[in-house]
């Protein structure tokens, strides 16, 4: 069995002294404890009741998506506008505008459903940006039935500013550790107006729970669209997180005039980083080979289509920041990111110069001609070392999750 939490370079002798101390094994007693009142529903049949949060680019393209499958698809939006023009026109206003709706998706809102609703769905799909996920989990958390659970899946990729907090720990304070553990991730290359186009498309979906996975997996299943499931949230979610930073990195070099070359370098070189802190963080190496890691990297740092890729090219092109983030018209989740991501990277210590840099043009001002010249004059390094120590935020994260490493090994 694949193990993904540890990597290669702890010894068993570390593995047995992290695994045996208190601070693992307490927090597992009272999760055991409470296991019994976490139910979740059955298998999400092939006409699930799905309710997804969030009317923008991805949220009306997951609706168009499963509406296509012929689920009963319910889409919140907090505009009603939206919702009024969504129900008469089958069409999204301001999202997707092109795009012809499936009938059987209803916009509902811009009110949060309320318990007895909630309570009739078989799925809740969170398409909301990471930074107002909290504020609504802690409104929605109370309308929840531990004791028949819907499957519940997040799309989005980003980090919270200021806790610094990857979702499944935002999950964890709002509604709880077994209803963290059994939350399920969706992430890879995967652009909303190319889904809806119905054209040919891979995720990665990943949850500490396998049998969530598998359910959201064949939720989505399509002949355009197919599922990898693993068993890495951690991974999955940094991996979705950090790749815009790169993205806004490679969107930069390009609109600075840079072609193809500095381009592969700052994917590849990019994808080292994203492995190192990955790792140094406790999640799995290899999970930043998969779709949600190179393979989203790659899709957003070479399109003109992402948001994130975008604001590094108008940054690039002599922009001010200010001025593209009002003028952008949709999240570029890279932007908030990469602060948390300067703080991950200096509380594990790991180098990573290429976000330290976008952090400095987003944040301290530097000319993004200065900041090339400078990550070019570093000194010859090595070119693939993972950290010497690792794990620490992940262990952490379980300890809040009630599990042990073992457990997800
Ligand atoms: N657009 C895409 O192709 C993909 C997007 N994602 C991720 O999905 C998430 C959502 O992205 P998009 O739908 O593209 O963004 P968007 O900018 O198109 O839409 C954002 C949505 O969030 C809603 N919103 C804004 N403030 C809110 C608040 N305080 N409370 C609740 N909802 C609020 C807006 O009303 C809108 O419906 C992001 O994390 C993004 O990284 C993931 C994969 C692909
Ligand atoms: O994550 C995405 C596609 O997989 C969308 O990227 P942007 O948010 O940069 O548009």
């Amino acid at each position: 069995m694949h193990a993904v939490l540890w990597p290669h370079s702890l010894s068993r002798q570390t593995r047995r002294l992290v695994l045996n101390s208190n601070l693992l094994t307490a927090p597992f007693r009272s999760f055991h404890s409470l296991s019994a009142m976490y139910t979740p529903k059955d298998q999400p049949s092939q006409n699930s009741k799905v309710l997804i949060f969030g009317s923008g680019n991805f949220g009306s393209c997951l609706a168009s998506h499963l509406g296509d499958s012929q689920h009963d698809v319910y889409m919140w939006g907090r505009d009603k506008n939206i919702v009024d023009h969504f129900n008469n026109h089958h069409r999204n206003p301001m999202y997707l505008r092109d795009h012809q709706f499936p009938t059987n998706i209803t916009a509902v809102g811009p009110e949060l459903p309320d318990k007895n609703f909630m309570d009739k769905m078989d799925v809740l799909l969170f398409a909301i940006p990471t930074q107002f996920l909290r504020k609504n989990l802690l409104i929605l958390q109370p309308q929840f039935n531990v004791q028949n659970m819907p499957l519940l899946i997040f799309v989005n990729k980003g980090i919270e500013i200021g806790t610094h907090a990857l979702t499944l720990e935002i999950i964890a304070d709002t509604c709880g550790p077994q209803i963290a553990k059994a939350a399920t991730f969706i992430s890879g290359p995967s652009f909303a107006k190319e889904i809806v186009e119905r054209q040919p498309t891979s995720v990665s979906v990943a949850s500490f729970t396998e049998s969530e996975a598998n359910k959201a997996s064949a939720l989505f299943h399509q002949p355009h669209f197919r599922c990898y499931t693993g068993r890495d949230p951690i991974g999955i979610e940094l991996s979705g997180a950090l790749k815009n930073v790169y993205a806004i990195a490679a969107g930069m070099s390009d609109g600075l005039g840079f072609q193809n070359n500095t381009r592969a370098m700052i994917i590849t070189r990019g994808l080292a980083e994203m492995t190192c802190i990955g790792t140094a963080y406790g999640a799995s190496p290899l999970t930043f080979l998969g779709l949600a890691g190179v393979g989203d990297l790659f899709l957003t740092c070479s399109s003109s289509n992402s948001r994130n890729y975008t604001v590094g090219y108008r940054l690039g092109q002599g922009e001010s920041l200010d001025i593209i983030m009002e003028t952008l018209g949709s999240v570029a989740e890279g932007v908030s990111t990469t602060k948390g991501v300067r703080t991950i990277i200096e509380e594990l210590g790991v180098t990573a110069p290429i976000a330290s840099s976008v952090y400095d043009v987003l944040y301290n001002d530097k000319d993004t001609r200065v900041a090339v010249r400078e990550l070019m004059e570093l000194p010859p390094s090595r070119e693939l070392e993972l950290p010497p120590t690792a794990g620490g935020p992940a262990q952490q994260l379980l300890r809040k999750l009630g599990l042990r490493a073992m457990d997800v090994a």
